[in-house]
């Protein structure tokens, strides 16, 4: 009951009139009605309840294991994924490899025309439109704001006299990469669409002034992605995102062309695939200098645009991805990023720890879900990773610039862990980006600036990782309705050789939870 309250706006009406209480009720009437009311709701529970051990028992005997990637946008579910078939399902990996050459030569190309409109808005003077977070200490000077490069001397018109005809002449040599833009878009076409940042949010009791709430889950309201009107924000020219149900068909278009032979379309695709590659070589160049020119440097710091920690960042690799002969490699395809909107499922099959107990099961059927609308899929799941993207303590939500990123994750952690919905879950959180973390902290930003809490601890990356794990394993420990264990990893999703340890460790503690529970059933 409390899943339809949540996750759904509309069609609601009918039901509330139906069960709306008599106008001329009397107190002892009242009364009555509170208590059927209350043992409804008890029976309708412990329904609930059967429902759910009975699916989980079914889905024990069958031997599968429903695993659910959760976290805010941009956390890493779609990269832990690819490092999950990547382990376990190398053979679809390598077939469905060249699907992701597009994405990675438009991840590029996007990165191009991100630098090229951040000189223009310089040029403009526009103030940077900043993605950093407002929730800092008010006492701090706002012109404190560090950068690893002396821009004090770059004025906004300096560079206007300077580099307007240069810019003019990029923005021309470059023509032939919109074109590239657009052929990449097509060619994603296939599963694939062009979304801005709200898209993707489903409207939600809270557009219309209401709180959404459960009593099950105290801070549920944090698992409906809360919509606010009056600051929407689009992301710029849109993100090419991929809808969880038409994931299979984005993937398969390369499997299709070497399982069935090269028709007429694939003849033009191949013609298409060879114009992108030409333009590209012939721009490699002219994006290499862009890229290493030292004054467009100081600019984008000035602008805190911070291209290396961009979602899919291929600067450092133009040389290798403008190639004619450019072929993705394993972690190419990691780093590349398409948005996913809806759920994306994933069977895989993952091998057991060598151990005498699980001699008679080798291998183990995973289902892998990864989504943000969660709460239809709490059902029957038996183990959470949660990603919490630690490196953006500095950064507010694309779809909601008031809220902190990593307030955000917290919150979400609390409603996750709180929920009744989940209390036979093993949860396993995930701090994440701690690569980028890393060098944050190294180029001078300040972690206390922003959570006021550390205080005079020093700026690095050890203590700071250690103040945040126990920030999510206190949480774990105050608000679990049974007392669990909870495991919390650190890591960096891009990094696929110390994730692989990573995901076997996970792998280990689910079975073993799993297993446990199995036992005592
Ligand atoms: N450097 C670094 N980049 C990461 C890490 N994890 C993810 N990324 C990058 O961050 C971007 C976003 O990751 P995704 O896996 O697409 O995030 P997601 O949670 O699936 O995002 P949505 O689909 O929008 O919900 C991608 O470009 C990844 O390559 C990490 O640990 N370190
Ligand atoms: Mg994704």
């Amino acid at each position: 009951m409390s899943v339809m309250a949540l996750s759904g706006a509309g069609g609601m009406d009918a039901f509330e009139e139906f069960v709306r209480p008599p106008v001329n009720e009397t107190p002892s009437e009242r009364a009555d009605r509170k208590m059927r009311e209350a043992r409804e709701k008890l029976i309708s529970d412990a329904i609930d309840e059967q429902i759910r051990q009975d699916k989980q028992t079914q889905q024990r005997e069958k031997g599968l294991v429903k695993v659910l990637l959760l976290g805010q946008s941009e956390s890493g579910k779609s990269t832990t994924l690819k490092n999950f078939r990547l382990a376990y399902a190398r053979n679809e990996w390598e077939a469905e490899k060249a699907s992701w050459k597009a994405v990675i030569q438009l991840n590029l190309v996007r990165s191009i025309g991100h630098i090229l409109n951040t000189l223009q808005a310089e040029i403009d003077g526009e103030p940077p439109s900043s993605t950093e977070s407002d929730d800092i200490d008010p006492l701090t000077d706002p012109s404190d704001i560090p950068a690893d490069g002396d821009d004090s001397n770059l004025s906004q018109s300096q560079f206007a006299s300077v580099d307007l005809q240069s810019l003019q002449g990029l923005r021309i040599r470059f023509a032939a990469l919109r074109r590239v833009e657009m052929v990449l878009k097509l060619k994603l076409g296939a599963g694939t669409e062009e979304i801005t940042s709200m898209d993707e949010y489903p409207e939600t009791p809270s557009d219309s002034g209401q709180e959404s709430r459960s009593a099950e889950a105290p801070d549920s309201r944090y698992l409906v992605r809360i919509r606010k009107n009056s600051r929407r924000k689009r992301v710029q020219g849109g993100e090419m995102a991929v809808r969880g149900l038409r994931w299979r068909e984005f993937l398969s278009s390369a499997r299709r062309d070497s399982l069935f032979g090269r028709g007429t379309d694939a003849q033009m695709q191949d013609s298409a695939d060879a114009d992108v590659a030409q333009i590209l070589a012939g721009c490699r160049e002219d994006m290499k200098s862009v890229w290493m020119n030292q004054t467009i440097r100081a600019i984008l710091r000035k602008r805190r645009v911070d291209m290396e920690n961009n979602a899919g960042f291929f600067l450092n690799d133009i040389d290798r991805i403008a190639s004619s002969s450019y072929v993705p490699s394993d972690d190419d395809v990691v780093r590349s990023r398409l948005r996913t909107v809806g759920v994306q499922e994933y069977r895989i099959y993952v091998d057991l720890p060598n151990s005498n107990v699980y001699k008679s099961t080798p291998k183990r059927e995973w289902v892998i879900h990864d989504r943000r609308a969660w709460i239809p899929f709490f059902d029957d799941v038996n183990a959470i990773i949660f990603l919490a993207p630690v490196s953006c303590f500095d950064e507010v939500l694309l779809e909601d610039s008031t809220i902190n990123r990593l307030n955000d994750s917290v919150a979400l952690w609390k409603a996750i862990i709180s929920s009744r919905l989940l209390e036979n879950v093993t949860m396993i959180c995930f701090l994440n980006k701690c690569d980028i973390l890393k060098r944050k902290l190294k180029s001078g930003i300040r972690f206390s600036r922003y959570v006021r809490e550390y205080g005079d601890r020093p700026n690095e990356i050890t203590p700071v990782v250690k103040f945040i794990k126990e920030r999510f394993r206190n949480i774990a420990i105050k608000y679990s309705i049974d007392q669990r264990t909870t495991y919390i990893y650190t890591t960096s999703v891009t990094d696929t050789k110390a994730t692989a340890a990573t995901l076997r460790s996970v792998r280990d503690s689910v079975f073993r939870t799993n297993l446990a529970s199995a036992q005592m059933v």
